[in-house]
């Protein structure tokens, strides 16, 4: 690649070079990064969801069991994964993030819906086809306390999944292979025969991103993985993650409640509520310029620093509790909870699209949004 330095001059010339430059029209500086990101070109996504959809049966009888209802603790969910792009995915407990993970990585079975990874419904798959599917998705845990086995060394967990893709690791250069992978997160490959209670919490999680990097994947999810640790170990975690991203271009999907950890590492980030995806967009779109009245309460909640920016905020305090997925509200699910709601909204299940005024214009707002009556409002800048 020619180097900057190294471009000859051009002549002077008091004609403005006005070929192909493209205006992007934006009141503020944010609008124009938010403008020209949208315009940035993904190219083909590696992982497309469709309407994926799970319900948990509720039964009731102990010899004769009947099906009297379901938990539907994913309902019609679709999103992109773009190749070494990571999508953050928030919302509160129980709105169904862990049950899209494990959908994707085909440890439970869905009810309906599609995933294709590069173009192949992984959903439909099964033997050896889905065993070559598992191997390019990999997931980091949540909780490296007990998601390692304490009866196993570092080197048998590392190496674990070598016995089901020998492919990867033939057995004679496993441990060569396994010494590569902790100093590649940062961990002395002689702690190779210790066992995970010799670890600190940041140390575990880093062997469980060894394990999860073990195969060579290019999808890793992330099911909170940071949570459980101290926040100052927090940061190491997130950092180590963000150069294994450059390093070997995965592509992350990336699960938490705490909105100000996935907006240090998304690219985009997805909103979900009660099994349904409120708002997607790029990080400035939904941090700064959100447009669905849940994801806006969301944000008035996270704890501002700064006492300037606090003053000038707007805090919106949500009343009553999540509604249970067993038996949603009709139309918009947060309808309940929502200082906006019509009788509109309790009759039409609103759509994740561009909001029509919004669409075909630059604006910051113009992105996903599942609401009737998005809009924007000057939450909070943290
Ligand atoms: N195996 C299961 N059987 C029945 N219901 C389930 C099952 N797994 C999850 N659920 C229910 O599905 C809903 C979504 O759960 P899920 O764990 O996906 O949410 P979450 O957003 O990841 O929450 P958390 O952050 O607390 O893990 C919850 O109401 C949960 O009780």
């Amino acid at each position: 690649m020619a180097d900057a330095n190294e471009t000859p001059m051009e002549p002077t010339d008091t004609t403005p070079n006005v070929t192909e430059v493209e205006t992007v029209e934006a009141a503020t500086e944010d609008e124009a990064v938010a403008a020209l990101e949208a315009k940035v070109d993904r190219g083909e996504p590696i992982l497309q969801v469709r309407n994926l959809v799970k319900h948990f049966p509720l039964t009731q009888g102990i010899l004769f069991k009947r099906q009297i209802g379901a938990v539907k603790a994913v309902d019609g969910i679709s999103f992109d994964l773009y190749q070494g792009e990571t999508l953050g995915i928030v919302g509160e407990s129980g709105c169904g993030k862990s049950t899209v993970a494990k959908l994707l990585m085909t440890l439970e079975t869905a009810t309906a819906g599609e995933v294709f990874y590069k173009g192949q419904d992984i959903t439909r798959l099964s033997g050896r086809a889905l065993r070559a599917v598992r191997r390019n998705i990999q997931m980091v845990f949540q909780d490296p306390y007990t998601s390692l086995n304490p009866r196993m060394t570092v080197g048998d967990i590392i190496g674990e999944p070598f016995e089901i893709h020998p492919e990867v690791a033939p057995k004679g250069d496993r441990r060569r292979k396994v010494q590569e992978l902790l100093d590649v997160v940062g961990l002395n490959p002689e702690y190779i025969n210790r066992y995970p209670h010799q670890f600190s919490g940041g140390q575990r999680q880093r062997i469980g991103i060894a394990r999860g990097l073990a195969l060579n994947p290019e999808i890793i999810i992330c099911d909170e993985p940071v949570s459980a640790l101290d926040v100052s170990v927090q940061a190491q975690v997130i950092n180590l993650m963000e150069g294994l991203q450059d390093e070997f271009n995965l592509s992350y999907i990336f699960i938490a409640h705490d909105l100000s950890i996935v907006r240090h590492i998304s690219d985009r980030v997805g909103v979900m509520y009660l099994g349904k995806m409120a708002e997607i967009g790029s990080d400035t779109e939904i941090y700064d310029h959100p447009t669905h009245p849940y994801t806006q309460a969301l944000l008035s909640a996270v704890p501002v620093p700064d006492p300037e920016s606090r003053e000038g905020r707007t805090r919106i305090i949500l009343t009553g509790d999540v509604p249970s997925p067993a038996n949603p509200p009709s139309g918009c699910r947060f309808r309940t909870r929502c200082w906006k709601a019509e009788a509109r909204c309790a009759e039409e299940v609103p759509l994740l699209a561009i909001p029509e005024r919004f669409a075909g214009t630059d604006s910051p707002a113009a992105h996903e949004s599942a609401c009737h009556f998005a809009e924007e409002k000057d939450v909070v800048h943290a």
